[in-house]
């Protein structure tokens, strides 16, 4: 093993076990025949170029990194409705396995980008073989809309290094309207969309 895979361990276990957990939230909601407020979840740990890279341009010492960068374990919770979204981060907020230590309301104040989504940074305990230890990771809850249009405009940002055209700049300001809009449409027909989804659920089971 080398130091990387050293240091990262502890991450990837956090995120295994966060997974895990956040999965169960759903499957409970599907259990007891109610609409989920959680579409999917992901997780990762940032790829190592990426720590090095953020670590060179925020000024972050090595042996700090596990103080000052928070998104080294990371993961996703994609909610259908915008109304969803402070539904999850408060079961995420009454858990007892893990504490909240920061929120970031991007919904509220979208960034200039027109980035949107809620973050929060949760310290989660880990047990080693040397005893427990708190692993910082960040979860960030999103709309399905809001995650079609923050994966589009990731992958341009890696491809023009944040440095866009004017005319992709203006296609990219466009498109976080509509995905606002999209948003808004969807919370307005949502009673609507969840009868017809607990129809179908229980279609899908009389059918088995
Ligand atoms: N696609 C996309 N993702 C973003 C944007 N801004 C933030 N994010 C995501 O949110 C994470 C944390 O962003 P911030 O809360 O601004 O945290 P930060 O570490 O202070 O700032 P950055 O990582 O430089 O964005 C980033 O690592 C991205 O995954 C954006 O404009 N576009
Ligand atoms: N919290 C997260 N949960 C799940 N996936 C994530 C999370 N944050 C980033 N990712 C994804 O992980 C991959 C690698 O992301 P990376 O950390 O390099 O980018 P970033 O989030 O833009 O970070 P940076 O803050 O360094 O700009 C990308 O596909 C990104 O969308």
């Amino acid at each position: 093993m080398n130091q990387w895979d050293i240091f990262l361990a502890p991450y990837k276990q956090a995120i295994d076990e966060l997974k895990i957990k956040l999965k169960g939230i759903r499957k409970q909601y599907e259990r007891e025949g109610k609409s989920s407020p959680i579409e999917f979840v992901t997780g990762r740990v940032k790829p190592i170029p990426s720590i090095i890279e953020k670590a060179n341009q925020r000024g972050i010492q090595f042996d700090k990194l596990s103080e000052e960068m928070y998104d080294i374990a990371g993961l996703r919770m994609m909610c259908q409705f915008v109304d969803d979204i402070d539904i999850v981060v408060e079961l995420l907020k009454n858990r007892k396995d893990f504490e909240v230590v920061e929120e970031r309301d991007y919904i509220k104040d979208t960034k200039e980008s027109g980035y949107r989504s809620y973050h929060v940074i949760v310290k989660y305990p880990i047990e080693t073989l040397d005893g427990q230890r708190f692993i910082l990771a960040e979860i960030q809850i999103r709309t399905l809309a809001m995650n079609f249009w923050a994966t589009i405009e990731h992958t341009l940002r890696y491809k023009y290094d944040g440095d866009y055209p004017p005319e992709i700049q203006h296609r990219l300001e466009r498109a976080a309207e509509a995905a606002y809009l999209l948003d808004e449409e969807m919370s307005e027909i949502r009673e609507e969309i969840k009868e017809a989804q607990k129809y179908y659920t229980e279609q899908r089971s009389e059918l088995r």
